[in-house]
Order: C-alpha cells, then structure tokens, then sequence
C-alpha cells in the first residue's frame, strides 16, 4: 500500500519524518523471549504504573502485573453486563461524523490487508465491530513499529518517540490527530484496552534506539514484553473471551503475553544474521557465553556444533512459550479463534524452518513456504472449532 505515509512532526527540531508502509523487507530491529520456567505468580496488583517501576523483580513478575490490571479491567467490564456495543454505536454517532469514522476504519482494514494478508482474512470472520477494532490495534502498532524500524528510522529520535506517546494519550483522551488515531480513539472508548500496553510498546521502541545487547534473558524477556506480548494484551479485550470459558482471566491474558513472547521470540532467532549485520544481538549474552560462543562467533557466521546446540535450547524456549499460548486460544471468542490458530502455526513453522536450514540463520532466512502455509489455514479453522477448555 504504498501510497500510504504517515509522520511524526518534530517542532523543535523542525524536522518532519515520513514514514512510508511499505517495505516488508530489509532492515528492521528484533524483538525476542527466555528459557520458560513455569513461574509462579505471587505478584499483587499494586499501584504501579509502570512495568519497570522495581528494578528488584524479575521482567516476568514486572509483566505479569500488566496482565493482573488489563483482566482487572476485562472483569470490571463482564460485570458490567459486558460490551454494549449498540449503545456505544449510538453514542459514538451522536458525537462523531460517522461516515469519517466508518472511512478511518475502512482505511484500517486497508492497511492490514496489505500488511498482513492471512490475519487480515481471519479477521473477515469476526463481527464487524471487533474486526475492525482489531484492524485499529494493528495500524497503530505497524505505525509505533515503523518508527524505529521503517525507511526514516534514521530520523527517528527519542523526542520524536516522547511525542508520538504525547498523541497516544491524546487519542485516548479522545483527541486524535488523524484517521487512523481516530479509529483507535474510538476502539479504546468502546472496549476495555488499557493504554499500559501501548505505551509499553513505545518504551520497547526506546529501548531499540539504545540497547543492541541483552546480557540475561530476563532483560530480553522485558523487550520481548514490550514490542510483541503488548500487541496480546492489547488485542484479547477485543478479541474476547468466550462466555463459556471457564478459564480465569488472568490465565487468557499470559497466554496471549506468552503468544506475543514467542512470536518475537521466533523472529529474533529467524533474523540472527540480518540484525548481526546491522551490529545487534538479542540472543542472551550470558547463554552465549555459556555455551562457549561470542559475539565474534556471530559475525563470523559459522554454522558450528556449538551454534547448533545452543539453537537447540533457544528454539526449545520459543516451543514453550508457543505450548503456553496454544493453552488460551480456545478461550477466546469462537470467531477471534481462527486468526490466533492461523498466526500461531504460521510462526511456530518458522522455527522447524530454521531446523530444515540445518540452523544456518546467519545466511538463510527460515521461511513458512505458500503450500505449507495454505495447509495451515483448515489446520487453524479446525482447531479453532474444537475450543476445549485447557485453562483454569
Ligand atoms: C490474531 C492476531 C495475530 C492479532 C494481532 C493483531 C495485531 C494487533 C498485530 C500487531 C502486530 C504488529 C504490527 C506489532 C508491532 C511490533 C512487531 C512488528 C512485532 C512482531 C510481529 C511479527 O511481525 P513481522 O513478522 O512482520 O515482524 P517484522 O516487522 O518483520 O520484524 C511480532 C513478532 C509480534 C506480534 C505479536 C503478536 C501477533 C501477538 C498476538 C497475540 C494475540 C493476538 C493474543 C492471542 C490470544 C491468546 C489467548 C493466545
Ligand atoms: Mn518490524
């Protein structure tokens, strides 16, 4: 979609940042996760507004108290007698241009499309009104990603991120800046998304302006939290959780952390010789170390025994994060299942990829081939149909 540009005015610096869509390829910076102790989760929601405000805790329990306020909210909602979202329609009518509304929100559903055929056609299967809401969520995080990550990233400064945050809690404030905010302004009025996820997916976007190692997992585990396990806890309140669903809503929202987790995960390991190339390494400096390899090692590219080995236990991490994430699928809403199985398998094939490259992801990118791909869709929509309870 390439007509599609979107900026990032810098007063101060008089600078005015075109962001195009476009490239799928090419550069980009990595989001990844760790080793999948089942944690358990002492954690209180407390008033914390932050997910790093102790630098005493592990990433895990600073992510989990995301997950403890956004189901707070869900729940808060349930009793509510849930989403009323007729009347929200009417409201919204009263007070918007509705016809500029649908319109920002077909301008959503245009950029996912384009972006993200699959998700985009398993979205179809949704109601209109959590489709294009989910479409809304999406636009907004390809944008925060093309910050750092697009052909202007180069331009891109901390300020520039601050203020792209500053317009965040705008549209939350129901003060868009344009068509797509406002479609997510009007999304965050109607269901009950916190504003924590999203602004902790700019805090992972900071983070790839500094940072270009990870010396624990635990430190890529918040990373991977902050570009990938947001876009979960920001997408399920949308989604929703089935009526029937017996699981707690906490559980729902760490499957869909862990989905994100593992997701991010994937890619990082998928892209390790392409982010080498550009002087970065998510893998955790201490796992390296550990299995005798460094950083020179990377550079070099050199497809040893070692590598293998320590590829072994990096994607046995990532499986893990996928089998806690396959546990919540079948909470969701019967028609969000079949999107969530169609992403799951597609990116969980990408690590048998990376094992049929006999674990050369320094020169060869592990991909998801279009036969393989297709047959992963029924795969997806059978599953999604089944929705056994595997939460409690
Ligand atoms: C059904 C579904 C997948 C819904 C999510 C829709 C949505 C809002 C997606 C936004 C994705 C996005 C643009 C994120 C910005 C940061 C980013 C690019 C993260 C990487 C995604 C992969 O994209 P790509 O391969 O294009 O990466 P590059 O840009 O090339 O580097 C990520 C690796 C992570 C994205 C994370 C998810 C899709 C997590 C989805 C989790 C759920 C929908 C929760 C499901 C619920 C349960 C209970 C399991
Ligand atoms: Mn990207």
């Amino acid at each position: 979609m390439a007509g599609v540009l979107l900026w990032v005015i810098s007063p101060k610096e008089n600078a005015t940042a075109l962001l195009s869509l476009i490239p799928r390829s090419g550069g980009k910076q990595k989001r990844s996760s760790r080793l999948c102790s089942r944690i358990k989760f002492s954690t209180k929601v407390s008033a914390i507004s932050s997910a790093v405000a102790n630098p005493a805790r592990s990433s895990e329990e600073k992510v989990y108290e995301v997950v403890l306020k956004q189901a707070a909210l869900v729940k808060e909602q349930r009793k509510k007698k849930a989403l009323d979202l007729e009347r929200a329609a009417e409201n919204s009518d009263a007070l918007t241009d509705w016809d500029l509304l649908n319109e920002a929100y077909d301008r959503c559903g245009e950029v996912c499309a384009e972006y993200a055929k699959t998700f985009y056609l398993g979205t179809l299967l949704m109601t209109p009104e959590r489709r294009r809401a989910v479409w809304a969520i999406y636009v907004w995080c390809r944008r925060t990603d093309e910050l750092v990550d697009g052909p202007n990233a180069s331009h891109i400064t901390p300020r520039a991120l601050d203020r792209w945050e500053k317009r965040l809690d705008d549209l939350y404030e129901g003060r868009p800046y344009d068509m797509f905010d406002a479609a997510l302004s009007d999304t965050v009025s109607k269901y009950p998304v916190d504003i924590q996820p999203f602004k902790d997916m700019v805090e992972g976007m900071r983070l790839d302006l500094r940072k270009s190692r990870y010396n624990t997992f635990d430190e890529l585990y918040l990373y991977c939290y902050y570009v990938a396990g947001t876009v979960g806890l920001m997408s399920v309140p949308v989604m929703g959780i089935a009526p029937e669903s017996k699981a707690t809503t906490e559980s729902v929202y760490n499957a869909a952390l862990a989905l994100g987790i593992a997701n991010q995960l994937t890619n990082i390991l998928r892209d390790v010789g392409e982010d080498a190339r550009r002087g970065r390494i998510y893998l955790p400096q201490d796992e390296l170390a550990r299995a005798g390899l460094s950083d020179e090692d990377i550079f070099r590219g050199q497809v040893t025994d070692k590598w293998r080995s320590f590829m072994k236990d990096q994607i046995k991490r990532a499986r893990m994060f996928f089998d806690e994430a396959e546990k919540g699928v079948s909470e969701l809403n019967a028609a969000s299942r079949w999107p969530v199985w169609a992403s799951l398998l597609l990116y969980r094939q990408i690590l048998d990829a990376i094992e049929a490259n006999d674990y050369n992801n320094f020169t060869k990118r592990a991909y998801v081939g279009k036969a393989k791909k297709f047959a992963s869709l029924p795969v997806a929509y059978g599953r999604a149909l089944l929705g056994t309870s595997k939460l409690s």
